[in-house]
């Protein structure tokens, strides 16, 4: 999947749509998101921002994309996002509805809402203090502080930083690193991401009681028996 330099209303709508895709996408495993070009996302269209400035504009377009993002990070795939270039306002937002992030040498995520005026709407707030902790999150946001890879990776926002910054190179470095963890049949990869979703998202019972509806459409499936025929060592 990939995003482009900033999000106009087209590629809100666009994004929707790849997001409805990938929900129906039946066999999928893993999900790459990255940039066109040397930019991975410069977040709203300013220009189409400026035309539509009032408060209940600004509402449907942060409940358009919260939803969208909402989604996304819900997908049963294991989604990262690769960043080279800049991910600054709404483009940084993106990134935290990812499972991962990569990040390029030379690149760096900011966001840059307070000197917009503003704060996240998309969800990146409360993504972010939940995955660097809110003390982190409020240095990030009321500092709109530019995180280096370096950076990201003693907060832990990013999980590596990838050796090349040349478009191919990293995407393939990218691939080969989501590949650890997109190895085995897709029925199995979707049922975890789901035990992690609902873990994090639910309330323990709740949590709990679909946790085992998720295990009973793994139990006895074909990766199951196979796994009881073969009878694999783990040491
Ligand atoms: C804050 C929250 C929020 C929301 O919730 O809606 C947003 O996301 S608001 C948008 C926040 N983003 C910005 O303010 C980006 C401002 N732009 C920059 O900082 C730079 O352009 C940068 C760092 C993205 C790229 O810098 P670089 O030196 O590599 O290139 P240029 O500056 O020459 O940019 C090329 C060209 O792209 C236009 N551009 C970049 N980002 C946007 C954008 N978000 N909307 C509209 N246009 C954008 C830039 O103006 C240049 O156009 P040009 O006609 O050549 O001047």
């Amino acid at each position: 999947m990939c995003a482009n330099k900033s999000e106009s209303g087209t590629m809100m709508l666009e994004l929707q749509e790849r997001v409805t895709e990938l929900e129906n996408w039946k066999d999928g495993k893993g999900l790459i998101i990255y940039g066109a070009g040397n930019t991975f996302c410069s977040g709203s269209d300013l220009n189409a921002v400026k035309a539509m400035s009032n408060s209940q504009d600004g509402m449907n377009m942060c409940m358009f994309m919260q939803n969208t993002l909402t989604r996304l990070m819900r997908l049963p795939l294991i989604s990262v996002a690769l960043v080279q270039g800049k991910a600054i306002g709404g483009g940084a937002e993106l990134t935290t509805a990812c499972d991962f992030r990569l990040m390029a040498p030379g690149s760096e995520i900011r966001f840059v809402h307070k000197h917009m005026g503003l704060v996240p709407g998309w969800g990146g707030a409360a993504r972010l203090v939940r995955m660097v902790g809110s003390r982190a999150a409020l240095q990030l946001l009321s500092g709109a502080a530019r995180v280096d890879p370096q950076r990201a990776l003693c907060l832990g926002l990013s999980e590596e930083t990838l050796s090349s910054s040349d478009g191919t190179k990293a995407l393939e470095e990218a691939q080969v690193w989501l590949s650890q963890y997109t190895e085995g049949p897709a029925s199995v990869i979707q049922a975890v991401k789901k035990v992690v979703t609902v873990g994090r998202e639910l309330p323990l019972e709740d949590a709990l009681r679909t946790e085992k509806d998720i295990f009973g459409t793994v139990w006895g499936g074909p990766a199951n028996l196979q796994a009881l025929v073969r009878r694999p060592k783990h040491n």
